[in-house]
């Protein structure tokens, strides 16, 4: 017999994830991770935002996947601001129902975030989730990345396209100076990261334990040289 996945147990298993990964979120943080589910899972009955619809799945392939990539966007974040550059924006690129883009902004709410995706209705609704979770730090746009050309300080990306499609398509929104990309890759990409443009180089590689998902993760690190 099959239990019934209730929120209580969500929000537990999303304490102990949460936990796992030393995030230290506040009570209100994970008042809004939850409110951001639910509202993914409402929806995505209207706008297809993702093919996955269980939520116990949603709560670990996409929430507690994203959060996993937070402790090590906040070093970087925190390396950024010891070199003076505050105010860090950042674009998540295919952002879809908001994944990593959304759970970036409630976690670190000192970064400006923005969505965009080619999709108007996925764009549609991180500005619907903006207003819904007061999240005055999160944008959605309604766009082609190849066609933006504001500076942000990082560029993000998960489950979007090859490395050299990513840099190369979103190359004109990045700060020249220090920026830098963040894509989150499942399997390490060797074949990929082969075929990064010449003037693009990987400066980190890191693994990523995802709390109650047995998968391989990693982020690449690029910046241009
Ligand atoms: C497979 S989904 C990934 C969504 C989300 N990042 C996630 O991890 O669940 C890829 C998204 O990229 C968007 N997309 C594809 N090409 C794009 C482009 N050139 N510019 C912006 N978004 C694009 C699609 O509309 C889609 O929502």
């Amino acid at each position: 017999m099959t239990m019934a996945v209730t929120n209580d147990s969500l929000r537990q298993q999303l304490h102990a994830g949460a936990d796992a990964l030393a995030l230290g979120l506040t009570d209100a943080q994970i008042t809004l991770l939850m409110d951001f589910l639910a509202l993914l899972q409402k929806w995505n009955k209207v706008y297809n935002l993702t093919s996955v619809r269980d939520p116990q799945e949603m709560m670990t392939h996409h929430l507690l996947d994203s959060l996993a990539a937070v402790p090590p966007l906040r070093r970087h974040v925190a390396v950024l601001a010891g070199k003076g550059h505050h105010a860090v924006r950042l674009l998540d690129v295919g952002s879809g129902g908001g994944l990593p883009g959304v759970v970036f902004a409630i976690c670190c709410p000192e970064v400006d975030v923005s969505c965009v995706d080619t999709v108007g209705k996925k764009a549609a609704f991180i500005q619907q989730a903006a207003v819904a979770l007061k999240l005055r730090n999160l944008h959605g746009v309604h766009a082609r990345v190849e066609t933006l050309t504001t500076p942000f300080d990082i560029i993000s990306c998960r489950a979007f396209a090859s490395l050299p499609d990513f840099v190369t398509w979103s190359r004109a929104a990045l700060v020249a100076s220090h920026g830098v990309w963040l894509a989150m890759k499942g399997k390490h990409p060797e074949d990929e990261i082969t075929a990064l443009p010449t003037d693009v180089s990987v400066f980190h590689v890191e693994q990523l334990t995802v709390p109650g998902l047995d998968a391989e993760r990693c982020i690449i690190w690029m910046k241009p040289v």
